[in-house]
């Protein structure tokens, strides 16, 4: 038996006990263990599914199922043929085929074990390892009263909860405690067990002990873990809100419900700028084929999606409730699609501008230059003021489109002070509406929430710090607190993003210092090699006159102060 403390600070302790049989396993044991389970649950199953309606054709049935176990192996195995492969997935047919060829022994992995450890201590446990329990009364009891004896708070078992005649957990506890439930309609986790045991120690005060008799399956346990024990790890911890976060994330294709059981299908879901819906949100992919048995389908999921109840297909689209297993850091804008890879555009089939005032739009869309305008602005997104700026940029924008080179406003949207909002439009704006340019207005200043100018800079690939030079030149003709502006300007991809401060009056007197050279910009960014300067005269050609050329010829010369004419 292996003893084991965590080191990690205070918190729950739990104690763990691992009692599906020993290492060493007898290959027929398990699979008529296996077998008697899985009929049980088919047969269970079918009856279920046959009360609720008449079995389509081609869905299984418990005589077809048991057919499938007495294949006739052997004319199809060649001598010295390989069958399986050290790394292959062990599932009943392996056995079959592995017993065929005389190999009654394997060792099975103990996965479980590492993944229960590292995830109490993920949520800040203490643990202790009670090891292995066999198959037997007396030792699964033998280790329950070592367990509770060592004053834990949550026991946490894994196997020996389903239906074979060797699965003792359940009569275990009940000869303990009280079991509250032993079986749930959840997939996978189905003979997940919960009970309360009070110790009888004479010497300490009792105390109450929640006990999860886990599923062996691996995939089950580490399911059942998140969706059961990690609440009640929180809710002992004095956690006001235990349970896991859950948002709402839509399928990148098409899923199948299961009609009878509650699925928690693991998945992998990020956020997009668009989920399909023209708007930003998550969207979900499945990890692959879900068997509970295949730890790969939990390896890099994020979430646990509850697919509805329906035995039929769930178009990609379909919006449903995705819980959060992981944190999300990874997912959302560590990986910003760039303009040279950008988000696939099959998954948007239905991208559309999002706008909040349409009614100053041109109708048509098919304009040389589409500009885009952000409002960024707490007040007016929450309403609690009118959006003053953003018609203003549209009028300016209208009255100077000829100048612009056919400019049009083709969207416009209103979003508060907030990083990630900012950027979920501008990268949509860029990537997957094209558009030719994009004003934000506000959120420049220095107060802790303006964070317009860090949105931009995470997302544009190249600086343009000629443009807020002259904005700022401009405007400090007008106030001296223009040099209150951190603007930024630069280029993702195709698209020329421009921050202008948020007062009503600034984007007219921003517009007017660019005017002179936005549409040659526009058309630079569009990669017309042949755009440089109508009037530009090549270096060979030109009077060194500057001022900076006269001051360094002064300089090198000896003669006095560089700046002297
Ligand atoms: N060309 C100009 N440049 C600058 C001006 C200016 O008036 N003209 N103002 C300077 C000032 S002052 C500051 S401070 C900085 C930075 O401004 P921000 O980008 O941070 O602007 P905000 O704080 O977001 O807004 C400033 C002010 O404007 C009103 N406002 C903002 N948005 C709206 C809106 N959508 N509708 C109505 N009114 C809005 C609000 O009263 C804010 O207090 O920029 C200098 N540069
Ligand atoms: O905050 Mo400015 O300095 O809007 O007046």
């Amino acid at each position: 038996m292996v003893t084991r403390w965590s080191e990690k600070g205070p918190g729950l302790k739990i104690l763990w006990i691992w009692t599906l049989g020993t290492a060493g396993i007898m290959i027929t044991n398990v699979v008529r263990t296996r077998v008697n389970d899985m009929q049980k649950i088919l047969q269970e199953e079918d009856e279920a599914a046959a009360a609720a309606a008449p079995m389509a054709s081609g869905e299984r049935n418990v005589s077809t199922y048991q057919n499938s176990l007495n294949p006739a192996f052997g004319c199809d195995i060649q001598k010295d043929s390989v069958v399986l492969k050290s790394s292959e997935h062990i599932g009943p047919a392996e056995i079959g085929l592995l017993a065929t060829v005389g190999v009654t022994t394997v060792k099975i992995r103990d996965s479980n074990r590492a993944m229960l450890l590292a995830a109490a201590i993920q949520h800040k446990c203490k643990v202790v390892d009670f090891g292995i329990a066999k198959d037997t009364e007396e030792s699964l009891k033998e280790h329950m009263d070592a367990a509770l004896s060592s004053d834990a708070d949550i026991i946490l078992t894994s196997g020996g909860v389903s239906m074979g005649d060797r699965d003792l957990v359940k009569p275990c506890l009940a000869s303990m405690g009280k079991i509250h439930f032993e079986k749930i309609r959840m997939k996978p986790g189905k003979p997940l067990t919960f009970a309360e045991i009070v110790t009888e120690d004479s010497s300490k005060p009792s105390k109450k002990v929640l006990a999860f008799g886990l599923p062996g399956n691996p995939v089950s346990c580490v399911v059942c873990f998140n969706l059961f024990v990690v609440p009640a790890i929180r809710s002992l911890s004095g956690w006001s809100n235990p349970h896991l976060p859950r948002v709402h994330a839509r399928l990148l294709h098409p899923l199948r419900g299961d009609p009878h059981r509650q699925e928690f299908h693991r998945a992998v879901i990020r956020w997009v700028p668009d989920d399909g819906s023209g708007r930003p949100g998550y969207v979900a992919e499945s990890t692959g084929q879900q068997a509970s048995s295949r730890l790969l389908s939990m390896k890099s999921a994020n979430a646990l999606l509850e697919v509805p109840l329906v035995g039929q297909m769930l178009e990609a689209g379909t919006s449903m409730q995705a819980i959060l297993i992981s944190d999300m850091t990874s997912s959302p804008f560590d990986k910003l699609p760039t303009a040279s890879n950008p988000l696939p555009s099959h998954l948007f089939p239905s991208a559309k501008s999002v706008s909040t005032d349409l009614s100053q739009v041109p109708a048509s869309q098919n304009t040389e230059v589409k500009v885009a305008i952000l409002t960024v602005s707490d007040t007016v997104s929450l309403g609690a003021g009118p959006d003053r700026s953003g018609p203003r940029a549209i009028s300016v924008v209208n009255s100077s489109s000829e100048k612009l080179g056919g400019a049009t406003v083709v969207a416009t949207a209103v979003v508060p002070d907030d990083v990630e909002k900012i950027k979920n439009i501008l990268v949509k704006w860029s990537d997957i509406d094209r558009v030719s340019l994009i004003l934000t207005l506000g959120g420049t200043g220095f107060t802790p929430r303006d964070v317009t100018p860090e949105a931009t800079k995470s997302v544009i690939e190249k600086e343009a710090p000629g443009l807020t030079y002259v904005m700022l030149q401009e405007s400090l003709k007008v106030t001296p607190f223009a040099m209150l502006s951190r603007a930024t300007a630069g280029i993702r991809g195709s698209t020329l993003i421009i921050n202008m401060p948020g007062n009503p009056n600034a984007v007219a007197e921003c517009m007017e210092a660019l005017l002179p050279a936005l549409k040659h910009a526009l058309k630079q960014i569009k990669g017309d090699k042949r755009e440089k300067h109508p009037r530009h005269v090549p270096h060979a050609e030109a009077a060194p006159v500057d001022q900076w050329d006269r001051s360094f010829r002064a300089a090198s010369s000896g003669r006095g102060c560089s700046c002297e004419p």
